[in-house]
């Protein structure tokens, strides 16, 4: 008889061994996903999307019950994963008109859409206003003025973005807390910012926003933020922006969502005050370890190392060009294997490695392997470098799978081409 076994929290909750070797994910069998759909392939498991949503309602409403999370939509613009969390009951956060479409079309009430930028255009910020999102974070002063102007005779709730000049551990590219940050008004602006839309009869100025970074593995700078932030103004809301990093690898060892929320609802309670209504906006760590991407192996070379070329790379996961992110692989049905890999993509370029040392079972052409962890930032930042069409993203649930966003084809590749 087949025995099951739980893999490490890089991989969808949702997945287990076979035998010790075989992926299952959602019920289905890695392979036959494979064979199926083809690769490469987005596999997200739904039931992982659905339980940490409600994770992070009922963490957080555990200590402060009017808190509302938000999808950061950057981290996973799929349609189908926006759904799964309006139905779940969370509101959205978006950083762009595209997104605000993807936002409305997944079902969101307006209401519950935050819409972020630091250069939002006229039309983006027009659009968000006539369509009623719940707020507007302004992130510096010609915004303000744009949203005041933008207005008119309508009262639009606002967020001010706030710097805290504090720089939480992660990569450089995605820090965002930091004095000289592209991102939100500095402390010494903010209470500028803060009589002028307080001033304004079309603004509803509710309360600050800050956001630090991303993939952030301690909670002490979340704190020291809120802290930073305090002395500007009692106000009834803060949002507290996301953050939460996760496990890519074993190297990474995350605070669970509890210990997250507590700590932040905690910040949020001794330094701003018990009616503060809390908001939060988790990206990554609501998607990325719901997620996997297949890939198969069309080569193997030996020199120095063993080059693992495989059929995507690069454009379906740009976080190791840009981050020098790691990744952990296994082949789907011989988990557990011994061979020092490098696991390269198809693209024209070298540094275009995917997993720099990954330990595979003898890989040869025609294997299947597999790379947890990228459920978030992967299919959002997709490309089609090399005319590589974008891979789908398939949706496995109890034994079953569903195509949500079909493979591009060559012809989308010209598709947009005035002859
Ligand atoms: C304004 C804002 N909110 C929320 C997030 C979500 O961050 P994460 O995916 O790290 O949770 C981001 C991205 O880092 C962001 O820029
Ligand atoms: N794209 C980044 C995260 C950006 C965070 C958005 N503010 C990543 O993959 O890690």
């Amino acid at each position: 008889m087949a025995t099951a076994q739980r893999l490490s929290a890089a991989w969808p909750a949702d997945s287990r061994l076979i035998d010790d070797r075989r992926l299952e994910i959602g019920g289905v069998d890695a392979l036959a996903l494979a064979r199926e759909f083809g690769t490469p392939a987005y596999v997200v498991a739904e039931d992982d999307l659905r339980s940490r949503a409600r994770q992070y309602l009922s963490a957080f409403r555990t200590h402060a019950p009017d808190a509302e999370i938000h999808f950061a939509s950057k981290a996973n613009p799929c349609t189908a994963v926006l759904r799964v969390f309006a139905e779940e009951g969370l509101g959205v956060d978006v950083a762009s008109g595209g997104e605000l479409h993807v936002a409305l079309k997944a079902g969101f009430e307006p209401a519950k859409i935050i819409l972020h930028g630091n250069a939002k255009s006229e039309a983006e910020l027009r659009t968000a206003i006539d369509a009623g999102v719940g707020y507007i974070v302004i992130d510096n002063f010609a915004d303000l003025e744009r949203v005041i102007a933008l207005a008119g005779d309508r009262v639009q709730p606002v967020l001010l973005r706030v710097t805290p000049d504090v720089r939480g551990e992660t990569h450089d590219k995605i820090s965002t807390g930091q004095a000289d940050s592209k991102f939100g008004l500095s402390l010494r602006d903010a209470s500028a910012a803060i009589e002028r839309a307080a001033a304004a009869p079309n603004l509803r100025l509710d309360g600050l926003h800050l956001h630090i970074g991303s993939q952030l593995l301690e909670l002490g700078p979340w704190r020291d933020a809120v802290e930073a932030i305090a002395p500007l103004g009692d106000f009834p809301v803060v949002n507290l922006g996301g953050g939460l990093g996760v496990a890519y690898t074993d190297a990474e060892d995350p605070p669970s969502i509890e210990v997250y929320a507590a700590a932040k609802v905690a910040a949020a309670r001794e330094l701003l005050g018990d009616h503060v209504r809390i908001i939060d906006e988790p990206g990554r760590s609501l998607v990325a370890n719901a997620g996997v991407t297949l890939y198969t192996v069309e080569s193997v070379k030996r020199n120095v190392s063993t080059w693992v070329g495989v059929d995507g790379g690069m454009s379906d996961n740009l976080r190791p060009m840009l981050y020098g992110a790691r990744y952990e692989a296994e082949i789907a049905d011989r988990f557990g294997g011994t061979t020092p890999s490098r696991i390269t993509g198809k693209h024209c370029e070298s540094g275009d490695v995917i997993v720099a040392e990954a330990q595979l079972d003898e890989p040869k052409p025609g294997d299947v392997v597999v790379t947890p962890a990228t459920g978030a930032y992967g299919y959002a930042m997709s490309n089609n470098y090399n005319g590589i069409p974008r891979p789908p993203v398939v949706f496995v649930k109890d034994g079953d799978a569903r195509v949500v966003v079909r493979r591009e084809t060559f012809e989308d590749l010209t598709s947009r081409d005035i002859d």
